[in-house]
């Protein structure tokens, strides 16, 4: 797949801004605080209507502005699309396909795939299981964008609980003492049914995601590590599965529900569900986030991100874009080579970088640079 082109409207510090891609390797080149990580993100929102540095589309519009707008166009082995993003504040933001406006999101997504690497990422192994959980989803809305309907309709069910769980402390219902029939038991029975149905869905695709990514975080972590270190990556879900088949989730699902109804009510907050899953990563059986180096710890996102690119080239058919933020500073010569290496001219790559030294003269001579400064991108 190959991004054309992209039009920017008052979008973070971008008042108006044309790009055209003519090659396939592009490095946007500029001092910090210019709008190269900007322009990413503007991509990153084709790809999966999310930003992972904000949630809110305000921060996404030029300040002082009330709409902002991406515009693209993408050229894929099936044709060609063009994909609109209005952004309001106040108000929702509207998608395009085509020059039609879409209702549903799903529509949106999967006609744009790109995996990020920036120096954030180091962050799935050190950070918050929220990120390992958020890394997951968005792998799997560009494997399958039905997932984001599937996460949705969970984390409204989510929602919903937690306010009838709220409620009930609120009006001192006592677990022990209520009897099974009282309204709010069976209308939480009512959400349990729910919870477990919505969320089974999101924990089998979270458990063959991993299962599909792990072989080939592998190889590419020996390849990289030189064969000296052995990764795992284990899913840690909240509900414990040991098995695909969705009746046997549910059923454990309602099991966990059950054991844990009190603390749920005392607490008025569920507390069994894939809000709550984790993931682990180990470097030869010890646990990458307490244990790994710096440079552990490097190697090992780089073989997520490699096998994040190969696993959606897989599925797809079609090769990501990969969106480079200010990442090869920070690897040795050696991981800088093996990711150039892996790149060649296979993925439309956009680099964003503060100096040219990291690269070779053949990646320089193949590759369109542009100079990014203050909202404005130019020629170099
Ligand atoms: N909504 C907005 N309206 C106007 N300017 C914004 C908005 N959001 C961010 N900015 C500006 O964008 C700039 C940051 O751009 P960006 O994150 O792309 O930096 P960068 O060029 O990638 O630099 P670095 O190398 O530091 O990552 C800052 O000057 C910030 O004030």
């Amino acid at each position: 797949m190959y991004l054309k082109n992209i039009h920017l409207y008052a979008f973070r510090n971008y008042r108006e801004q044309w790009v055209e891609f003519s090659t396939k390797k592009t490095i946007l080149l500029g001092n910090n605080a210019q709008g190269k990580s900007n322009l990413l993100e503007a991509i990153e929102l084709l790809a999966t209507l999310k930003s992972h540095r904000t949630n809110r589309d305000h921060d996404l519009i030029l300040e002082g502005s009330t709409t902002g707008q991406i515009i693209a166009t993408i050229e894929r082995t099936y044709g060609k699309s063009d994909l609109g993003i209005t952004l309001r504040s106040p108000g929702r933001r509207s998608l395009m396909l085509n020059h039609e406006n879409l209702r549903r999101h799903l529509d949106f997504l999967g006609h744009l795939n790109a995996v990020e690497f920036s120096c954030l990422d180091l962050d799935l192994v050190r950070g918050s299981p929220d990120i390992r959980r958020n890394w997951l989803d968005t792998l799997l809305v560009q494997l399958e964008p039905v997932y984001a309907h599937i996460l949705h309709e969970y984390y409204q069910v989510l929602r919903q609980r937690n306010a009838l769980l709220k409620a009930m402390g609120k009006n001192n219902h006592v677990p022990e003492k209520t009897p099974n029939l009282s309204p709010e038991i069976s209308q939480l029975k009512l959400w349990d049914k729910q919870l477990a149905e919505t969320g089974s869905r999101v924990i089998r695709r979270r458990n063959r995601v991993i299962e599909r990514l792990t072989p080939l975080a592998q190889n590419w972590h020996t390849n990289i590590s030189g064969g000296t270190e052995i990764i795992e990556i284990n899913y840690l879900p909240n509900v414990i599965v040991n098995s695909d088949e969705i009746i046997e989730v549910q059923q454990a699902f309602l099991e966990k529900i059950e054991q844990r109804r009190i603390v749920e009510q005392q607490l008025g907050t569920t507390v069994v569900g894939p809000h709550r899953d984790d993931v682990e990563f180990n470097i030869n059986k010890t646990p990458a986030k307490s244990y790994g180096s710096q440079g552990q710890q490097r190697t090992l996102v780089l073989a997520l991100k490699l096998a994040e690119l190969q696993l959606i080239e897989d599925v797809i058919g079609e090769p990501p874009l990969l969106l480079l933020d200010d990442v090869l500073a920070e690897l040795d010569p050696n991981r800088q080579n093996q990711l150039l290496e892996v790149i060649k001219g296979r993925f439309q790559t956009l680099i964003t970088t503060t100096y040219l030294h990291s690269f070779d003269s053949q990646w320089l001579d193949a590759a369109q640079i542009m100079k990014v400064e203050n909202g404005k991108i130019y020629s170099f």
